[in-house]
């Protein structure tokens, strides 16, 4: 798959929330269902209301001790990592320190990150500048939000990262949005768009009838619930993509 071709599957799957690519995910036969997600840890700090689509720039960094030459040296080649990765790239970043003690994310990091094509950041550390960042539409989720930027520098980048307790590395897909994060195997990309739309329609036997009783004032059957549920769980499995 080419980048492009990447970013399109991307963009396209923006339109559905997570839960709806986590149970996407499961009309995979190989796909092993409770995996490849972030733990509640991770949130999003500023306002969220769509879903970020994207493949994976990492770094490590830590903030609590000042950088040695080498760490500080690897700041550039680090932007050039993000931008390499190409526009629509999500940041994850895992923090090093024994628990988040200063922020790399600020306005200004945002604000870079969005002009090197990146959409938001993941981070197991802290962020702040809060206020302005609101007002970037750049994802922001993290586990803490700090005061100081301390001495945030870069350890490592474009390797394995672990944030969440999900293990990632650059160029994996993810997506983000005000449920946490979820990992989309790179290899389901083409078929995600149908798998989304299919599992969405087939919670639709019971919504519906549901629905339809709740504008009447009326309650419902058990007998029936079962039955809509058995049309729910029938078109979950005609869902199945292979
Ligand atoms: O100063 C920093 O390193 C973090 C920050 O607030 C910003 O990027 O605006
Ligand atoms: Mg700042």
């Amino acid at each position: 798959m080419t980048k492009e071709e990447i970013r399109n599957y991307c963009d396209r799957l923006t339109q559905f929330d997570t839960p709806t690519i986590s149970n996407a995910l499961e009309c995979f036969s190989d796909f092993k269902r409770g995996t490849g997600f972030m733990d509640y840890t991770i949130k999003p700090v500023v306002s969220c209301t769509t879903t970020y689509v994207g493949p994976v720039a990492t770094a490590k960094i830590a903030t609590e001790f000042p950088a040695t030459p080498e760490e500080q040296a690897k700041m550039m080649p680090y932007y050039q990592h993000v931008k390499d990765m190409g526009p629509g790239c999500i940041v994850v970043q895992q923090d090093m320190d024994l628990k988040p003690v200063g922020s790399f994310w600020g306005e200004v990091n945002a604000t870079q990150h969005l002009a090197l094509g990146c959409q938001g950041v993941v981070t197991s550390g802290g962020v702040r500048d809060l206020k302005e960042v609101s007002g970037l539409g750049f994802g922001y989720f993290a586990k803490e939000v700090v005061v100081s930027h301390a001495h945030t520098h870069v350890v490592d980048f474009a390797c394995k990262v672990t944030v969440g307790g999900l293990e990632l590395e650059p160029g994996d897909i993810i997506a983000c949005d005000i449920h946490g994060i979820i990992r989309i195997p790179v290899e389901y990309l083409p078929d995600m768009e149908r798998a989304c739309r299919n599992i969405a329609l087939a919670e639709l036997p019971v919504l519906e009838p549901c629905r339809r009783a709740i504008m009447n004032g009326e309650t419902v059957e058990i007998e029936d619930l079962k039955k809509w549920r058995e049309g729910m769980a029938k078109a979950r499995e005609n869902s199945k993509i292979r």
